[in-house]
């Protein structure tokens, strides 16, 4: 099966700091990938390469099996890759149907959007309405302003309209960081509705119980470049720990330790 979304040996440095180190990344088709790794592995550094916010020194992706190089977002987005970023790039002003479609605004037919650039609100709003109503985002108007919302309920949004737009990869970055037990399992069931629909998603995540409780895969990034791949069942929360701190390593499909002392320390052994 040819990944969805693939890259070769990337490499980016700033000055002395190498935040990506001959990274390879693989994401399959249909799948959750979650991509783990200690402060400063470089997973948003790849992640912001994959998704033309940064330009790699070396290296190369591939969407679909084809080489392609993403000069900014707007270029890895008209490729069908839509990205939610930590900080939720959604205008709290605005309602959610004019935040689903930001920068995308439907016109008016006819005279009356080409001349005079009238939006077409009805149309937006009816379209917003299906998507959140296909993630099964629970809102009640879609007509309040964003900043009216809950934390999930803002998330939903982001995802939403990320969802709406990709048509090969939704790229989630940290999505449930600030929210707390039941908005983060509303974001976790938008995933995997995400996945059941066919689109992969890919997610960067600090919290452990959450990538085992959704990703099919785990991605694990160490000092710039990729250490291992894993399934979830293959292994338990100690071990992926252990082998994103260099405590034990993958050979042949499994951990062994690597750094006798790290893997005391962390009272594995
Ligand atoms: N714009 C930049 N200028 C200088 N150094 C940078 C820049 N961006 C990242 N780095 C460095 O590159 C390395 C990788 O950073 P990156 O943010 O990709 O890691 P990360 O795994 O996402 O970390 P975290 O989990 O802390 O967000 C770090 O040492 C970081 O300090």
């Amino acid at each position: 099966m040819t990944p969805v979304l693939q890259a070769r040996g990337l490499v980016k440095r700033y000055g002395h700091v190498t935040a990506l180190d001959g990274a390879d990344f693989d994401l399959m088709p249909g799948e959750v990938l979650a991509v783990i790794g200690d402060n400063g592995a470089g997973k948003t550094s790849l992640i912001k390469a994959l998704t033309g916010a940064l330009q790699p020194d070396e290296g190369e992706i591939l969407l679909d099996g084809k080489p392609v190089r993403f000069r900014d977002p707007l270029e890895a987005r008209k490729h069908g890759i839509e990205t939610v970023y930590q900080d939720l790039a959604v205008a709290a002003s605005l309602d959610i149907a004019t935040n689903m479609f930001l920068g995308r605004e439907v016109r008016k037919p006819g005279p009356l959007g080409t001349l005079f650039r009238m939006l077409d609100k009805k149309r937006m709003r009816e379209e917003s309405a299906k998507h959140m109503e296909d993630l099964k985002i629970g809102l009640r108007s879609l007509t309040q302003p964003v900043e009216s919302l809950s934390g999930g309920q803002r998330q939903g949004v982001a995802v939403a309209r990320a969802v709406a737009w990709a048509s090969n990869v939704v790229v989630m970055d940290e999505p449930t960081a600030a929210l707390g037990v039941k908005e983060s399992g509303q974001v976790l069931d938008m995933i995997r509705r995400v996945r059941d629909r066919g689109t992969p998603v890919v997610l960067i995540s600090h919290n452990m119980p959450h990538v085992f409780e959704i990703a099919d895969r785990i991605h694990v990034q160490r000092l710039g470049r990729r250490v291992a791949q894993l399934k979830p069942a293959d292994h338990n929360m100690a071990e992926v720990v252990a082998i994103m701190t260099g405590a034990m390593t993958v050979t042949d499909g499994k951990a062994v330790v690597a750094d006798k002392g790290a893997a005391e320390a962390i009272g594995l052994s």
